[in-house]
């Protein structure tokens, strides 16, 4: 078995597309036509180390592609630490599953952020929780506003604070937001999640989901792996983006977009970043490219953490585009960038490969199982942020689990016509008119800088930040209302040039997102 040519296996984590069959330097994805089968491979690594590499399964191809259109592959190294307090949970859902009698109120499949949070908050509320997915550490680095991470108890997970956050547009005046970020551990907000599902009670079971069946009784029953069978009264999907294949999508929705990055953790010289603030985005000329070079075609920007003044966390970052950007067009753009900068890398850390899928469809709101975080398509359509929707939301979504359940008297008397209403009673929860039409809002947004090239994006972030800090912070958060939306875009509007207001008009005349968002709005 090889391993992808990386220095360090620690952190990497690699997500591709179809596309690409090459990262870095060997090909690890199995090419075109091959049957796609689940890889669960252990590969030596440095010292007592292992990496594992796995992949989603998938029928075929196309059913992937429709799954969440990219090839998913994570290349980790397994923790002890991390490792043990998993396998605790595991043999309690084992046996619990084995002698058949106990039906759980709820299993939650994927032990990502989203997955594991949904699960320990609703364990806290008295429900019988399992979970269920792979034994695997996280593999992103999060990125955070401090103050939103404060709010939700897991300031500790912090491994670093900027005390302020700087973009810098063009070579003129930078912008400084004036509001502090955080670099998330990601073995600390693990651990500190695992201890809250272990705290609460949940069970776990170390396997994969085959699928998901009706019982007629009502109950929902999860087939895993090795001829386990889980009973349950709900089940949510909460395994990111490319969990299709227990999910139904609405019809006829926007087109998903991806946001790619390329990241490097590096020991350098010349590094021109002051280490007391996080560059938010760096969209300043290095080299200038052919307009019609494959390298403009993609408008990029620099995402760095200075952890220090000689060690930095590079990332090439592009925001949103219609096809993934080649991750070697934007490795080399970092380094061409790097270079220009003058900046000398003496040593790597990890690299980060990242693949983020953004708009597409909603979940359809009529079936039975339900789905959380990146699978609920909480994922911020026009920055690719979801970590603090998804932990946010996992309290507020356990409780209406709880109520529902409880309303219903569930727990004795269930049948296939009263889980299915309880069900539309949790996706509307999820998913309320409201909610649609901010998200019809972002849709409208990623439409907008999908289209725009280097200077475009430039102008319209430029009026982007000027408008009020609540507005703009807001936006990125998620919190703001759908009627504040409509005063953020007459904001926008007014303070933009000319010419970025008969771009805003057109867009809104001509592009679909624009009469979809429209509708949405008038819809109550
Ligand atoms: C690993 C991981 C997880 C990751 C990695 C990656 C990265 C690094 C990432 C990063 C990212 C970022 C930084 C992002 C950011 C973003 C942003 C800032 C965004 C923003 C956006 C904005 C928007 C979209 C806006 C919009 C606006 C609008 C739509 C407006 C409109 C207006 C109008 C229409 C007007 C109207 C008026 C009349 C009618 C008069």
């Amino acid at each position: 078995m090889e391993c992808i040519g990386a220095r360090n296996f620690a952190t990497m984590a690699v997500f591709t597309c179809p596309r690409f069959k090459s990262l870095g330097r060997r090909r690890i994805m199995p090419r075109k036509k091959q049957p796609f089968w689940p890889i669960h491979m252990k590969v030596k690594c440095s010292g007592s180390e292992s990496c594992v590499v796995v992949k989603e399964d998938f029928a075929d191809e196309e059913d992937y592609i429709k799954a969440g259109g990219s090839e998913l592959v994570f290349v980790q190294m397994q923790q002890n630490k991390d490792m043990d307090l998993q396998s605790k949970l595991s043999d309690k859902l084992r046996q619990i599953s084995s002698a058949g009698q106990t039906i759980l109120d709820l299993v939650v499949i994927g032990c990502g952020p989203a997955g594991l949070a949904l699960a320990a908050e609703s364990a806290k509320l008295g429900l019988n929780v399992g979970l269920v997915g792979p034994d695997l550490p996280f593999t992103n680095n999060y990125g955070v506003w401090e103050d939103e991470f404060k709010d939700l108890g897991l300031q500790a997970c912090i491994e670093h604070v900027w005390r302020d956050t700087i973009v810098y547009l063009d070579d003129a005046d930078p912008i400084l937001i004036g509001r502090a970020y955080g670099r998330v551990s990601r073995h600390l907000l693990h651990e500190e999640l695992l201890k809250r599902c272990v705290e609460a009670g949940v069970l776990y079971l170390n396997s994969k989901v085959d699928r998901i069946v009706e019982s007629t009784s009502g109950h929902s029953l999860v087939e895993c792996e090795g001829d386990i069978v889980i009973p349950c009264r709900f089940v949510t999907v909460a395994s990111g983006a490319a969990s299709g294949k227990f999910l139904q999508y609405e019809l006829g929705g926007p087109r998903v977009s991806v946001q790619t990055a390329y990241g490097v953790e590096v020991e350098v010289d010349n590094n021109p970043y002051d280490p007391s603030l996080m560059v938010f985005m760096d969209y300043r000329d290095y080299v200038r490219h052919d307009a019609q070079s494959l390298e403009a075609k993609y408008p990029t920007f620099l995402y760095a953490m200075p952890m220090t003044k000689t060690r930095v966390f590079f990332e090439e970052t592009c925001l949103a585009s219609k096809d993934a950007m080649p991750f070697d067009l934007l490795k080399k753009k970092l380094m061409l960038r790097l270079n220009t900068l003058g900046i000398k890398i003496k040593k790597i850390y990890e690299e980060e490969w990242s693949y983020i899928p953004v708009g597409g469809s909603l979940p359809n709101t009529e079936q039975k199982t339900l789905a959380f975080g990146a699978a609920a398509s909480m994922v911020h359509p026009a920055t690719g942020y979801s970590v603090v929707r998804s932990l946010s939301e996992a309290p507020k979504c356990a409780s209406v689990l709880a109520n529902i359940l409880r309303q219903n008297h569930v727990k004795n008397m269930v049948t296939s016509s009263s889980t299915t209403s309880i069900s539309t009673q949790a996706w509307n929860t999820l998913w309320p008119q409201e909610r649609k039409r901010q998200r019809s809002f972002f849709l409208f947004g990623l439409a907008l800088i999908l289209q725009l090239d280097i200077e475009g994006i430039r102008s319209f972030f430029r009026a982007f930040f000027r408008v009020p800090k609540w507005m703009w912070q807001g936006f990125l958060g998620s919190s703001l209302s759908s009627a504040d939306l409509m005063l953020f875009a007459f904001y926008m509007f007014i303070i933009a040039p000319n010419d970025m207001r008969k771009g805003l008009i057109r867009h809104l005349l001509s592009d679909p997102t624009g009469a979809t968002m429209i509708r949405t709005y008038l819809t109550f």
